[in-house]
Order: structure tokens, then sequence, then C-alpha cells
């Protein structure tokens, strides 16, 4: 019998509407092979929801999420929608969404692909070190969900954001990284700034506590400050990074060109059921919105990451992502990872480029 699921697909703006496209495409046909069916539906989150029913997330995006077995999103946001205030603004959907749905834990992978090798901005001596490192980001505290506003007038108005976390939302995060670690080289790096930050040194207390129940891995601390550095400097001695929502959103944009390009980073927001939302870990990039210009291949890599997580489809996945390396091998770039002698690409036949390989 055919399996089927139900999943949101949630386009929103900029790119977003060209690459899930894409993303859609090649999902549907690297499922088929498997007797399996995906009933999508689609709806308005960001600045197109905005316009539509003057609110970022209307609940009935939410309600649609909550019903369903995954979701696909695009990305949100765009210079239409950059004056109004924080809590009217197309990002409160994406925030929201993490939040309404539970999704903590924030898997983003950056790998250099042997074929984009010469896109990284690193030295050959570098890059040929390897990297591989998967950033699991906290994503529903921290910073990004703290207390938050402005009080005062004039020259003295201030404007503040909370940054806290519990023992409790750590270790939930932490028993993930530590369990990603086994699976892989067992190395954990937790990111914070315990040298200042009062946040973090409970970050430390906590991570240190969940230690003991991995004997195997290989747990150092490192600041963030000299995490960024140390990224440029020798990505090759990070495995898996363990850290919070705003650092791990900076580090894993920085991880992301260190591999070529951002357009290339999935992402999988999970909670501790198969439920997830996948999204690519770029932004609406309204710069060349519209233009058939974008990579579609983070936000495919993202739905390779759905068929592995929520619907444990590891042979779908892998078909996609062998795909997409054999399009990168047979030379076909979109312009943020063209290099000279390569084929250029838009959008739309960097799509048709990857259901041809499927
Ligand atoms: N998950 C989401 O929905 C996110 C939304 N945003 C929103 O997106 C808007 C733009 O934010 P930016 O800071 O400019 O970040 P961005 O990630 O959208 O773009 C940064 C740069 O990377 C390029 N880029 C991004 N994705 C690309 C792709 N697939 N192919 C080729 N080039 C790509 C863009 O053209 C731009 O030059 C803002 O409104 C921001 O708030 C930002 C990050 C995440
Ligand atoms: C709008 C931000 C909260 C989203 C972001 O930059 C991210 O999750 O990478
Ligand atoms: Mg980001």
């Amino acid at each position: 019998m055919k399996k089927e699921y139900r999943v949101v697909a949630i386009p929103g703006d900029g790119i977003g509407p060209e690459i899930t496209k894409v993303g859609i495409e090649v999902i549907n046909k690297a499922v088929e092979k498997y007797d399996t069916k995906i009933n999508w539906v689609e709806m308005d989150a960001g600045g197109c929801a905005i316009d539509k029913f003057g609110e970022p997330l209307p609940a009935k995006t939410l309600e649609e999420c909550k019903k369903s077995d995954a979701v696909f999103l695009g990305a949100v946001g765009g210079w239409k929608w950059d004056t109004l205030p924080g809590n009217k603004r197309p990002e409160k959907a994406l925030l929201g969404l993490r939040q309404g749905l539970d999704l903590f834990c924030n898997l983003r992978p950056a790998k250099v692909f042997e074929e984009l090798k010469d896109a990284s901005p690193l030295k050959n001596s570098i890059v040929d070190k390897g990297i591989d490192i998967l950033v699991v980001r906290e994503l529903t505290g921290g910073i990004y969900f703290g207390e938050k506003g402005r009080k005062g007038e004039g020259e003295d108005l201030v404007g503040y954001d909370v940054m806290q976390y519990s023992k409790k939302e750590v270790k939930r995060i932490a028993k993930v990284a530590f369990e990603a670690a086994m699976k892989r080289n067992k190395k954990l790096t937790s990111v914070e700034k315990a040298n200042v930050l009062e946040v973090s040194r409970v970050w430390r207390e906590a991570i240190l506590e969940i230690a003991p129940e991995y004997p195997e891995v290989e747990l150092n601390h490192m600041y963030v400050d000299n995490a960024a550095m140390q990224l440029v400097r020798a990505p090759e001695q990070f495995d898996v990074i363990v850290t919070g929502n705003m650092f791990g959103d900076i580090l894993s944009d920085e991880a992301s060109i260190i591999t070529g390009s951002i357009g290339m980073l999935a992402s999988a927001s999970l909670r501790d059921d198969n439920f997830g939302m996948y999204e690519p870990i770029h932004g609406s990039a309204p710069d060349i919105a519209n233009q058939n210009k974008a990579n579609p291949i983070a936000q495919v890599l993202s739905g390779a990451m759905m068929l592995r997580y929520s619907f444990g489809m590891n042979e779908a996945a892998d078909d996609i992502e062998n795909a997409v390396n054999k399009v990168l091998k047979e030379g076909f770039r979109t312009g943020d990872i063209y290099s000279e002698g390569k084929v250029s690409l838009g959008t739309k036949e960097m799509g048709e480029a990857i259901l041809k390989y499927l």
C-alpha cells in the first residue's frame, strides 16, 4: 500500500517560493520510487502573510503545521517589512513556528563538498584537512525568546533583550549533541561566553553535569569569539558544536561560507518525536529574489533531511544527496558557487539537473 505523508509547505518571501518549488519537485520524485506520496498543504507565513492577513503567523498556519507530519519552509523577510515593529515583522513568524511547534533542536550540518573546494574562501591547505561539522543549536530559548523591550526616552532610551537559559533547556539540547557526537567522531565542543556571561556559566555547568553519561565523547569548552576565529583558522578540529540560539545562528552562517556558500546548507529543526521543520539556513535573499539566481541546493538538501529524520526514508534521502553530488561533479553551478570553466545555471535549471540525476 502506498505510504502517504502530509507536509505543510511554507514558501515565504524573497527567494523562498523559487527554491521551495524546486525542493518540492525533487522530494516528490525521490519518494515516488519508494511507493510514497507527499500531500502538500501550502500555507502563508512571513511578509506575504502580513500583506494578506495583517499578521506574520496566522493562527491557521500554525494549526495546519500541528496537524501535519512535517513542515518544509523556504525563508521569510524582506526590505518591504524592515520598518515594522519587532513583533509585527516577518521573522516573528519563524520564531512563532519554532516555539509553537516546540522545535528546540536545530541541526545544521556544514560539510565541504569535494567538488566545491574552490568555492571556499579558505586556502586549499586548510580545506584539504576536511570540514565536516554538525552545529547543534538550541532553538526555542536564549536571547531570541527572552524578555525584550525599551525603557526611558531621548538619549536615555534603552533597548534590551534578555539572554537566559535554564539547566533543563541546556541539558535537553546537550543530550542531542552528545548522542550526535557518539554517532560521529565522538568530539563535542560547547560554545559559550562563560568568561563574561552568567547565562554561559549555567550553560557550562549543565553541560558538565551531562558529560559523565557520555564518557567516550571528548568534550571541550570554547568561548564564542575564539570559536569564530578557530572556524576559519582550523575548521578540521570541530566535529559537533553545541551552542545557544544566537551563537548558533551566527556560527552556522560562518560555517556555511567556509564550505563554499550559504546556498548549500540545509537544516532540521526538531523536537523529541519525529516531527520537524526543514529549511535552509539562509534567509530570503531579497537582493537576488525573483531573478532565477538563487541556489536551491540548501532547500533540496533540507528535503533530504526531512525524509531521513521525519519519515525514516534513508534511501530516498541518499538518492537526493547523490543526485546533488552528481550535478556538482558534472560541473553545474549556480552563481554563488560558480568558478571558471563550470556551467552556470539558474535556480530552475539547477532543479531540472538534480531531477535528471534522481
Ligand atoms: N530562515 C529565515 O527565514 C531567515 C530569514 N532571514 C531574513 O532574510 C532577509 C535577508 O537577510 P540577510 O541577512 O540578507 O541574509 P540572507 O541569508 O538572506 O542573504 C545573505 C547573502 O547570501 C546570499 N544568499 C542567501 N541564500 C542564497 C542562495 N540560496 N543562493 C545564493 N545566494 C544566497 C544573498 O543573496 C545575500 O547576499 C532578512 O529579512 C532576514 O531577516 C534571515 C535569515 C534566516
Ligand atoms: C530571523 C532569524 C531568527 C532566523 C535566522 O537567522 C536563522 O534561524 O538562521
Ligand atoms: Mg541565521
